[in-house]
């Protein structure tokens, strides 16, 4: 078995996909990275939302705003809506997983706010919901997919930010899922804190 050249691949093929998500995906970071600092900069929260490696991805977002990024400031206001175990399996059991994120933002959205929905196949029906409650809201959303983007394609307003890593393998789109996120925290506290 040869896992030497396997590795070499998993981090040819990372980079690959890194130079095509750098060339395709700086502009809409722009305006995901201005998007989130008007509603923060009004009082407004984040929603954040994905399954499985993208519900780890939701919660170490929304961790780097109430908790703290690089450096140093204030707490700024989020919820991840896959952490908490209660609501989920109370909602998922009483009226089906697929209202698991949208119930919440149900409850706790307000105009203003932004879902971060986080899927890389575009498909996820509980993440598809959840922007369905949001655009009913006026809640702008950030998407974080790959894979061309799937159902998000027919479902994102123009209002809306879709970032859609150029890839059709979830690790990888994964990977740069994380990094995408990395990038608004910095665009957020450059925006607070200066250069
Ligand atoms: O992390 C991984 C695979 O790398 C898995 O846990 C993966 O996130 C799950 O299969 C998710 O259910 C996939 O959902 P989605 O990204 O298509 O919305
Ligand atoms: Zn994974």
């Amino acid at each position: 078995m040869d896992f030497s050249h396997r590795i070499s691949q998993h981090f040819e093929e990372n980079n690959n996909a890194l130079t095509l998500s750098a060339e395709q995906l700086n502009a809409p970071l722009v305006t995901a990275t201005q998007c989130l600092i008007q509603a923060l900069d009004k009082g407004n929260k984040v929603l954040a939302c994905g399954n499985g490696g993208s519900a780890a991805d939701a919660q170490h977002f929304i961790a780097e705003l109430v908790g703290r990024f690089e450096r140093e400031r204030k707490p700024l206001p989020g919820i991840a809506l896959n952490t908490d175990t209660s609501i989920l399996t109370a909602v998922g059991n009483d009226y089906g997983y697929n209202t698991v994120f949208s119930r919440q933002v149900e409850a706790l959205g307000v105009s203003g706010d932004v879902l971060v929905a986080i899927t890389t196949s575009g498909n996820s029906t509980n993440v598809i919901e959840a922007i369905k409650v949001a655009h009913e809201k006026g809640i702008r959303v950030i998407a974080l997919s790959g894979k061309k983007g799937g159902a998000l394609n027919q479902l994102l307003n123009p209002s809306d930010i879709h970032l859609c890593v150029p890839h059709d393998r979830t690790m990888r789109i994964q990977e740069i899922h994380i990094l995408l996120l990395h990038i608004l925290c910095d665009g957020i506290d450059l925006h607070l804190l200066g250069d």
